[in-house]
């Protein structure tokens, strides 16, 4: 399979957000879930034997979900019985910039009472705090117990610049104990803008003035831990796409 993102047969300039409509038909789900150990939540949020086993339930936050197809499967993958989470509940809010990919997760949502899906742009803050703080509060919570940010950097990088993107991760990071992010390589930018080059239309506005380049896994690393912000704990290896799976536990720091 190709390892950019390049391969859909779609308009680039008519998804600037890489907001593709048919995304899982050549990347679908699994090409990641199997990656994942189905234990994960488990193995992270695990009680010790003697704490009183009261539900609190597991929080997830899935930015950029596209239709909700790896939502979905993020869902089951993890709260499936042998993940032995299955006896907490597990609610999740996924989010996406663009409201016709929301429309479709939402009509094919297999667990309404579990998944809610938002049109939000993360970078907006005064509309992210709406949805966000709303569904926080249902649960009584100011942070989810993890997020998920997948193939999702370069487009907020492109759109955004630099300064976004150390944006995006610091937000990112205030909002939850855990992040999982799959950055895309530097080689998926330069077809990105390829693309957009043989359609004859402008560059990303910010393409040819990053200076964050170079391997996106490791930047991305470095800003979320510059000073001890957070801890990456876990690669989970690469995808056909040569992507890296990497956890990130968020470091609070009392006031
Ligand atoms: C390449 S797709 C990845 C979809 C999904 N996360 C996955 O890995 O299967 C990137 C998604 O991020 C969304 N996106 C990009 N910029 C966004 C923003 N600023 N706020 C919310 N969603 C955004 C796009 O609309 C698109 O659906």
């Amino acid at each position: 399979m190709s390892n950019s993102e390049s391969v859909p047969h779609v308009d680039p300039g008519a998804a600037p957000y890489g907001n593709f409509p048919n995304y899982y038909s050549f990347n679908p789900p699994e090409n990641r879930i199997s990656l994942l150990p189905a234990e994960l939540l488990h193995k992270l949020f695990r009680k010790p034997a003697e704490s009183d086993s009261s539900t609190q339930p597991l929080l997830g936050l899935d930015v950029g979900c596209n239709t909700g197809d790896l939502s979905v499967a993020l869902y089951n993958h993890l709260t499936e019985p042998h993940s032995k989470s299955s006896d907490v509940p597990v609610h999740f809010l996924c989010c996406d910039i663009d409201p016709d990919l929301i429309t479709r997760a939402r009509a094919s949502n297999p667990f309404p009472d579990f998944i809610s899906y938002a049109t939000l742009d993360i970078m907006d803050s005064s509309a992210v705090r709406g949805p966000v703080n709303d569904f926080l509060q249902q649960f009584a919570r100011s942070t989810f117990d993890i997020a998920f940010c997948m193939s999702v950097t370069m487009w907020i990088h492109l759109n955004y610049g630099d300064q976004g993107l150390v944006t995006f991760l610091g937000h990112l990071a205030n909002l939850c104990d855990y992040l999982l992010v799959e950055p895309q390589p530097w080689k998926c930018y330069r077809s990105a803008a390829r693309r957009l080059r043989k359609l004859g239309r402008q560059d990303f506005d910010h393409f040819h003035s990053l200076s964050i380049r170079g391997d996106m896994a490791e930047n991305i690393t470095q800003i979320l831990t510059a000073e001890g912000a957070a801890k990456l704990i876990h690669i989970f290896g690469n995808t056909s796409w040569d992507r890296s799976l990497l956890l990130f536990k968020i470091q609070r720091h009392p006031c």
